[in-house]
């Protein structure tokens, strides 16, 4: 393991103040971006049903036939219905499966996912544990005396901060958790441990994406639990509008399906999620359970939003305005999603332009990218942001459930995913999201 050290925010190469683009390599801007996708891609509408055949335009722009099918998971319950499984453990002895949250898993770096253990967050409702966009989030504020070195982690970090008061800070999260995040000083942010997620920083540093990630400067220690600080994207932006767009056809991993099938668990927090949405969505068997799987949460999850008929879906914008949403899980259809972005960038074709290159940048760099090439991507997001400045960033966020496929296999992330192939449709999803921008331009 590499060791870490913490470097300083020129070294990493951080965006500084007036400059929005915190990337560490050269900008070149693609003199083809403004002119392609004269047209949005065939994007197959989905009836609800989870199989069928739909024609799909792999990531190259060619098109093929897609056949979408959703492997199912059959639920035996077995004793409780709803079993308490999540055991916050010993830090000393988990080292290998730290969890980032108590709802996530860490992966081994082999590529296997591991035990996927349930939220303990199962009678604690949606608003209760899940970001609803603007979060509080606490800073350390200098005093003099040192935290400790985050040793359990076999990492030395000598870590930057001296504590002795908290100030509380305002902060956009779109997405996840309610607690996963800290102000980490200097622009940057602390975000929960994950092994898994740390692997992915570590080899992203090398890597043609280095400069389209959050520049990541180790795991430090903050009040006994360790978190992995990076970049705070949102820094170098005044009044910046946010989205967050969950990449690629699936957004759970292969190892998830698996698991649930071989042992079913069932959590009743999901279950009333799905209520929540539409009291019609489970089945039978499900109400009488009251209770669903995590794999069948998502996939109707998918089905629900434009995950499984785009390959993104919108999960929180946030505008310069102040308001904020995070209600987009019935936003499905190619106009319910243009119509988003068409309010997002409020017709100004200078951001409109300025995002249509950055994702023409991203894709050719993902296209060189040997990290992309070995991994699956599941659950990552793109985050937008831009400001009255008509400056505009898009960035690769959320590595959690990013996983090495195992030695020698690579995937082409634009072919359809048929359980075994590990494929999650990322470049497909992106040529959409591409198409979606340009239209715009089109009026
Ligand atoms: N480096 C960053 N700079 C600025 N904002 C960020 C950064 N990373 C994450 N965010 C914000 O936090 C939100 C959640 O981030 P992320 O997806 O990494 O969290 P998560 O807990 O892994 O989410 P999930 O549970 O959906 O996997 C994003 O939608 C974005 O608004
Ligand atoms: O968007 P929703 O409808 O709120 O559903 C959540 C979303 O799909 C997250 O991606 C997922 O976390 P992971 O991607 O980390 O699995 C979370 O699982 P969780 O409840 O197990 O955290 C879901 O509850």
């Amino acid at each position: 393991m590499p060791k870490e050290r913490r470097r300083s925010l020129r070294e990493v190469g951080l965006p500084r103040s007036g400059n929005c683009d915190g990337s560490n390599r050269e900008r070149k801007a693609n003199p083809k971006a403004t002119e392609i996708g004269d047209e949005l891609l065939p994007m197959a509408e989905q009836t609800g049903s989870t199989s069928g055949q739909e024609e799909f335009r792999g990531g190259d722009g060619r098109s093929t036939l897609r056949t979408c099918c959703v492997p199912q998971v059959t639920i035996t319950p077995e004793g409780d219905a709803c079993p308490r499984e999540m055991k916050l453990e010993d830090w000393d002895e988990v080292n290998e499966t730290l969890r980032r949250k108590l709802s996530n898993s860490s992966i081994s770096s082999t590529g296997s996912s591991t035990v996927f253990e349930e939220s303990e967050d199962d009678i604690l409702s949606d608003n209760e544990t899940k970001s609803r966009g603007i979060v509080t989030l606490e800073q350390l504020v200098d005093t003099g005396e040192h935290t400790k070195p985050w040793w359990k982690l076999k990492t030395i970090v000598h870590l930057p901060f001296f504590v002795s008061q908290r100030k509380r800070l305002s902060w956009v999260q779109l997405a996840g958790h309610k607690g996963s995040f800290k102000a980490g000083g200097e622009g940057t942010i602390l975000k929960k441990f994950s092994e898994n997620e740390k692997q992915c920083f570590e080899q992203l540093q090398g890597d043609a994406l280095a400069g389209f990630v959050p520049a990541y400067l180790g795991v430090v220690e903050s009040d006994g639990e360790p978190f992995l600080q990076m970049t705070d994207l949102l820094g170098s932006f005044e009044g910046p509008n946010v989205m967050d767009c969950k990449m690629g056809v699936r957004t759970y991993l292969e190892g998830e399906l698996v698991r649930a099938r071989e042992r079913p668990k069932l959590r009743r927090d999901l279950y009333q999620k799905m209520l929540e949405v539409d009291r019609q969505a489970p089945s039978a068997e499900e109400h009488d359970q009251r209770a669903v799987t995590k794999p069948r949460y998502m996939q109707w999850r998918e089905t629900l939003s434009s995950t499984h008929t785009l390959g993104f879906r919108i999960e929180g914008v946030k505008k310069a305005d102040g308001t904020c949403r995070t209600d987009f899980k019935r936003t499905r259809s190619k106009e319910e999603v243009t119509q988003v972005f068409r309010d997002f960038v409020a017709g100004n074709t200078n951001t409109i332009n300025a995002y249509v290159n950055k994702l023409q940048e991203i894709k050719q760099a993902l296209n060189t990218s040997e990290f992309f090439k070995k991994h699956e991507v599941i659950g990552s997001s793109l985050l937008f942001i831009h400001d009255r400045t008509g400056c505009a960033q898009v960035w690769l966020i959320d590595f959690g459930k990013t996983t090495a496929l195992p030695q020698g296999q690579t995937l082409q992330h634009c072919t359809p995913w048929q359980e075994g192939n590990r494929e999650d449709g990322y470049l497909w999803g992106l040529d959409n999201l591409i198409h979606t921008l340009t239209s715009l331009l089109q009026g």
